[in-house]
């Protein structure tokens, strides 16, 4: 299953501008990658244009969503489509969607867990929605945004559930930089799946982004490690074979003993 991560540097504020580039970057990916699987950042209409996000988030989804879809079908190719504002009964969420190389929405997560080091707290509003599996050409994925990284029980649940892949889409911060890369690694040999992440690069209101977007595999192992600083293309495959094959080989969902747990 080939990847395309687009490590993107996201203009603050500014969803059309966004859009225009990813849809630029979209056609260009597909024309001469050819992956099945396209990843992008998080909050990338807007980046954390907290103050401006009353005004500039999308209305139950849209425009984005119809946005992605027709970028999906167009180009044919599934896209795990980042994170946006969203505004929903009047509360805004991170929202993420997922939709097919059919154009059709396969998944959709509002943010658990709102990072305070950004201020979300005092802006958005978190999801109430557990996290469910997806499938994407009969593969079982999960889903999950940036700060939930740090949270390994939803991870935990997605894998229990029977994820062999879990995305990671964020907007993670360079001071943090050390955490992102460990928890990754951490948390795709915990639960023996892929770990396949896009973070954006640039810097917004004093905060650097910090790139480092990842494929790990689940034996820890990273495939692949986007640069710190700068915008790039991602491109990575990976053999679903081997989630059964190291489960095999260190059998920790059958060692388990639930019971003992507090969980
Ligand atoms: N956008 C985020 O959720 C950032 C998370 C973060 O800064 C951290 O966990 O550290």
């Amino acid at each position: 299953m080939k990847h395309a991560i687009y490590q993107m540097e996201i203009i603050p504020g500014d969803p059309e501008g966004n859009r225009r580039k990813i849809k630029r970057w979209v056609e260009e990916t597909a024309r001469t990658e050819n992956p099945d699987v396209i990843v992008l950042p998080e909050m990338w209409t807007t980046s954390y244009t907290l103050d401006e996000l009353e005004k500039l988030a999308d209305r139950d989804g849209e425009p984005s969503l119809s946005f992605l879809q027709e970028v999906a079908k167009a180009n044919h190719v599934h896209i795990i489509g980042g994170s946006i504002p969203n505004m929903k009964n009047g509360n805004i969420y991170n929202t993420s969607f997922v939709v097919n190389k059919a154009g059709e929405l396969v998944y959709q997560y509002d943010k658990i867990h709102l990072v305070p080091m950004l201020n979300e707290p005092a802006y958005l509003t978190g999801g109430t929605e557990k996290v469910q599996l997806f499938e994407l050409d009969g593969v079982k994925m999960g889903l999950i945004i940036c700060y939930d990284l740090r949270f390994p029980e939803l991870a935990r649940s997605l894998a229990l559930k029977g994820a062999e892949v879990l995305y990671i889409v964020a907007e993670w911060p360079k001071a943090r930089g050390e955490h992102w890369k460990a928890l990754q690694i951490a948390r795709a040999i915990e639960n023996q799946f892929y770990v396949v992440s896009c973070n954006c690069v640039g810097t917004h209101d004093g905060v650097e982004f910090s790139g480092n977007s990842m494929v790990v595999d689940p034996w820890g192992n990273t495939l692949k490690l986007g640069s710190e600083q700068h915008e790039e293309t991602l491109i990575e495959s990976i053999a679903l074979e081997n989630v059964k094959t190291f489960r095999n080989d260190v059998p920790i969902f059958t060692s388990r003993v639930p019971e003992m747990y507090e969980l």
